[in-house]
């Protein structure tokens, strides 16, 4: 699922509208169906089913105790099995839904009960089938009120036409105007008049009484990629008045008030029960606090071809089963050589771990091995070694200096180089701690080797602190930072980090030539050929100490078995999510997690 920009996604409505001559007002017209289907849906899983019987949404949508705050349909496979499903939300069902195909099967077999009830099965002729338009019915359509938030924008335009939708599947619907209806213009101006000759009722926000408290539902369709900055006067006064009235809202496109781009909140902010997201997933609806604030996001599609983005640049995607298949070229079922040994998957070298932090090396050591790689030796200052003997008789041990302190010393940078000639990676920092002369010593590794390295935790504050965009690098490096490390490696504030997260993490991949982890909600991993991946498996109780260093333990892993850089960050993210929700359900809740449970449950 390709992540576009909003520069982005109007060159490609541009492309769709003037290369391939299909009109604005068609992608409009799906656009507007797109949203009506899914506050049908969204009606159907409040009243307990519904059309056909089915209820393939239940409780997906603004039904709260959710463990992950975003839901995105179509990300598809088994992640779905994760900890949201406990609490009734769609654990797999709505599976490649999400633009692929729209409304596909819902509420099926309705059109052909009516036809055959009409006759009896005596009249009916064999094998005869005819079916209705089911994803635009509701059972219960008198119970529902909405009020449509119009935009003199084609946000706005996209509302009208659901409004039409909503009204012929029975529901009641007011539209409400942010602005003179006579401002709004080109197709939405003709969706306004359509919807005005069809008779929908319309009030002016300002000029006629709004009663949100009467509504079920809200569409907000007031502002989408054409907004800049903090909605305005009446937008600024609808948004707080549909957010605080309690009722579920739909959003066109994204919520109005976010910054599509970069997720971040404007005031006020709609609060989405669900986002009908049009044609391709904006980058703000997977980034923290916009990914919040959408609830739910269905992409849907409306006509524009998906292959446009790839073809004109898109360089960024969400982390699916999919896309670790095709465009990573992965064998996600990591199968084994019958022929295979443990020479045949790899061997890491880890330096790290010391006196009060040799956890973290450990905890590195077994997630590599756990992850499927043959050999793993563990580097670490001579006089911790006897400690740590037998803690994982998996793997081996080396003394990286006879330091009696249980610190690393500077002098043991040829050491580490020894003992990582022909590993398939070396991985340093997991617990290293910082130490005089560490700018020297990473140095010497960082350019005495082609293997590649990972780096991490204190490895990255070195990095911080040294000029090493003059250091020579001849081999692939990944790095994982935090949101804190990563505000020291860039030099900015964390709030400036987290303000981004796609932008800094591909622009800093790109110009330091690594491939970039930039944990946090939504890992993103950057390469430096300008491709981002966003991971939306895992969820909030990983946020524990050691769990990076896991997450490091796997990428290595998985680098010794062959894997290059960006797949073995990618899948790595990937599988420490996947493990991660595993674990919590073993749990039986996410806070009770600690970073040996990710470990165990690979
Ligand atoms: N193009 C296509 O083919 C398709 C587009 N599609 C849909 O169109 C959407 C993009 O439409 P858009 O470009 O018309 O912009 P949109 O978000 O509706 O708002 C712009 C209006 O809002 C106003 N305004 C701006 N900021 C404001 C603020 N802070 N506070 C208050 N007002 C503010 C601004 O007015 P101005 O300030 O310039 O007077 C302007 O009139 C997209 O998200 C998708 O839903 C789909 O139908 C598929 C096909
Ligand atoms: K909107």
């Amino acid at each position: 699922m390709d992540l576009v920009t909003v520069e982005q996604m109007r060159q490609l409505d541009r492309i769709t509208i003037e290369g391939l001559s299909i009109p604005a007002v068609a992608l409009m017209e799906n656009a507007g169906r797109a949203i009506a289907e899914e506050v049908i849906a969204l009606c159907r899983s409040r009243h307990g089913g519904g059309a056909g019987g089915e209820d393939r949404n239940g409780g997906r949508a603004g039904t709260g105790g959710g463990w992950a705050d975003a839901d995105i349909a179509g990300r598809g496979g088994y992640i779905n099995g994760g900890p949201g499903a406990e609490n009734g939300r769609d654990a797999g069902t709505d599976v490649g839904r999400g633009g692929e195909e729209p409304g596909a099967g819902r509420g099926s077999g309705r059109g052909v009960a009516a036809i055959q009830g009409s006759g009896g099965p005596g009249i009916q002729p064999p094998g005869f089938r005819v079916s209705g338009d089911t994803a635009l019915t509701l059972d219960s359509a008198e119970a529902e009120h909405w009020l449509i938030l119009v935009g003199k924008g084609n946000n706005g335009g996209d509302g009208l036409a659901a409004a039409r939708h909503l009204r012929e599947a029975g529901i009641a619907v007011t539209l409400v105007y942010a602005a003179a209806p006579e401002s709004l213009a080109g197709e939405a101006a003709l969706q306004r008049d359509a919807a005005a000759a069809m008779g929908l009722p319309a009030a002016i926000y300002g000029v006629d009484r709004l009663d949100f408290a009467a509504c079920s539902g809200i569409v907000d369709a007031l502002l989408g990629t054409g907004s800049a900055g903090a909605p305005r006067g009446a937008y600024a006064e609808l948004i707080a008045a549909a957010n605080g009235s309690g009722k579920p809202v739909v959003s066109a496109d994204i919520p109005s008030g976010l910054n599509a781009d970069t997720g971040e909140l404007h005031e006020p902010c709609i609060h989405a029960a669900v986002t009908v997201c049009l044609a391709f997933l904006k980058r703000g609806l997977v980034q923290y606090p916009g990914a919040g604030a959408a609830g739910h996001v269905v992409v849907r599609s409306i006509g524009i071809p998906a292959a446009l983005a790839r073809k004109h640049g898109v360089q960024a995607c969400l982390l699916t089963p999919e896309v670790l298949r095709t465009r990573l070229q992965i064998d996600v079922s990591r199968r084994r050589s019958p022929e295979g040994h443990k020479g045949t998957y790899g061997h890491v070298l880890l330096a790290g771990g010391s006196l009060a932090m040799s956890g973290a090396g450990l905890l590195s050591a077994r997630a590599a091995l756990r992850a499927g790689c043959g050999l793993v030796t563990w580097a670490l200052p001579g006089g911790l070694l006897p400690y740590v003997i037998g803690a994982a008789p998996e793997m081996m041990l080396a003394a990286a200096g006879s330091a009696e302190d249980g610190t690393w010393k500077a002098g043991t940078a040829a050491e580490v180089l020894r003992l990582g000639a022909g590993k398939e990676v070396i991985a340093v920092g997991p617990g290293l701690g910082r130490f005089e002369g560490d700018t020297d010593w990473l140095r010497t590794i960082w350019e005495g080797t082609e293997t590649p390295l990972v780096i991490d935790a204190d490895a990255l504050n070195i990095l911080a602190d040294a000029d090493y965009s003059s250091w020579t690098r001849r081999g692939p490096v990944i790095l994982t930072p935090h949101p804190g490390e990563m505000a020291r490696l860039a030099g900015l504030p964390t709030a400036e980090v987290q303000r981004d997260r796609i932008g800094l993490a591909l622009d800093y991949a790109r110009e330091h030539g690594v491939v970039l982890v930039l944990k946090g909600a939504h890992t993103v991993i950057a390469t430096p050929e300008g491709q981002a991946y966003v991971n939306v498996t895992g969820h909030p109780g990983m946020g524990t100490g050691g769990a990076g260093d896991v997450l490091t333990g796997i990428i290595s892993g998985l680098l010794a078995q062959g894997l290059n850089a960006a797949q073995a960050a990618a899948f790595g993210v990937y599988l420490h999510g996947l493990a991660g929700e595993r674990a919590a359900r073993l749990r039986h809740h996410p806070a009770a997690l600690i970073a040996g449970d990710i470990i165990e449950a690979l």
